[in-house]
């Protein structure tokens, strides 16, 4: 065979997966992506540098990608180096006073900045902020019922409200905000610990994006966890509320978020594989979209 010939071989199949793209691009052109990144998820470095690529590649593809990235494996691991001990309710860390500047310190100074460098490896693209900056993400004490009992976990925060103007700013100038779920407080001079999933789902609604897309270590929602490993494909708002009171662990503030997002104008809410190599492209310009989907009650669909 000739070169020429062996160039035409490999380099139509190259065309044909580029053509097969098209209609995704179109799709999603100027549309605003919400990826959380999960802590269980960040602990491998190719699946890090992949998922930095996958972030670039949907920026230079006209979307307009904000990532919102979670910590819980990194700051237990620097809460047991610093000797204090980590304790979760309701599944959120009971943050002390010591503990929330560890916590501050492990995603603001650590997480977010290395994944601000990974992505910056593709050019002067990420900036890093927490939701503290420019008033992004305010909270309140969050105290939830636990047993019928008001219970109180410390320093974590219940989102009151969403400034979207750095993002949309940082946006508008073709950048990638970096999120960590750390908030301030309206009043009182303190920083909260928001869980990221929650902050990940409030700053989708409040930009009106067209996806959340939420990286864990599973495959996706499954029907019967632990004792199955069915993925649920497709759920409306509707079934998810019906779901939710039987749902443990990890993967409440994560199906609340999806909830809370689809039912305030975010066209899907995705939970998805983020142990899977260029899941965010596969779910983005494939049909061969894994994990769990959740989208808006079509009529009649509300009960
Ligand atoms: N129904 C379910 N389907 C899948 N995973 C579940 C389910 N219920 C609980 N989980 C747990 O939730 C975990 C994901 O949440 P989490 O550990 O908070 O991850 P992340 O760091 O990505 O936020 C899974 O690893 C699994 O152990
Ligand atoms: C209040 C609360 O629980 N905050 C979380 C914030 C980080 C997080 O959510 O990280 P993952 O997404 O990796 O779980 C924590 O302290 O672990």
């Amino acid at each position: 065979m000739s070169s020429g010939t062996t160039r035409k071989h490999t380099a139509l199949p190259k065309a044909r997966i580029l053509i097969e793209a098209l209609p995704w691009l179109t799709r999603h052109h100027g549309k605003t992506v919400v990826i959380k990144f999960g802590g269980n998820a960040m602990v491998d470095g190719e699946l890090k540098a992949a998922f930095a690529q996958d972030v670039v590649f949907l920026r230079h593809a006209g979307l307009r990608p904000v990532v919102v990235h979670g910590g819980g494996p990194q700051i237990s691991a620097a809460l047991d180096r610093a000797g204090i001990v980590s304790e979760f309710k309701a599944g959120l860390r009971v943050t002390t006073e010591d503990a929330m500047d560890v916590v501050r310190m492990v995603l603001a100074g650590q997480v977010q900045r290395e994944l601000v460098g990974l992505l910056n490896q593709h050019g002067p693209l990420a900036v890093g902020l927490t939701g503290e900056d420019a008033h992004t993400i305010t909270a309140t004490r969050h105290t939830p019922e636990i047993d019928g009992e008001l219970v109180d976990i410390g320093r974590v925060g219940e989102i009151t409200q969403i400034d979207t103007g750095a993002i949309e700013a940082l946006l508008a100038d073709g950048r990638i905000p970096v999120v960590s779920s750390i908030a301030r407080s309206q009043d009182d001079g303190h920083v909260y610990n928001v869980n990221a999933d929650t902050a990940a789902a409030a700053l989708a609604a409040a930009l009106g994006a067209e996806t959340l897309m939420v990286l864990t270590d599973v495959e996706g929602l499954y029907e019967d966890w632990p004792d199955s490993d069915e993925v649920i494909s497709r759920l409306t708002a509707s079934q998810l509320e019906k779901l939710l009171p039987e749902l443990s662990s990890g993967m409440v503030p994560k199906m609340e978020g999806c909830l809370h997002a689809v039912r305030n104008g975010v066209s899907t809410a995705r939970v998805i594989d983020g142990r899977v190599q260029h899941s965010i492209l596969l779910e983005i310009f494939t049909d061969e979209g894994i994990g769990t989907m959740v989208v808006p009650d079509e009529e009649g669909d509300a009960v």
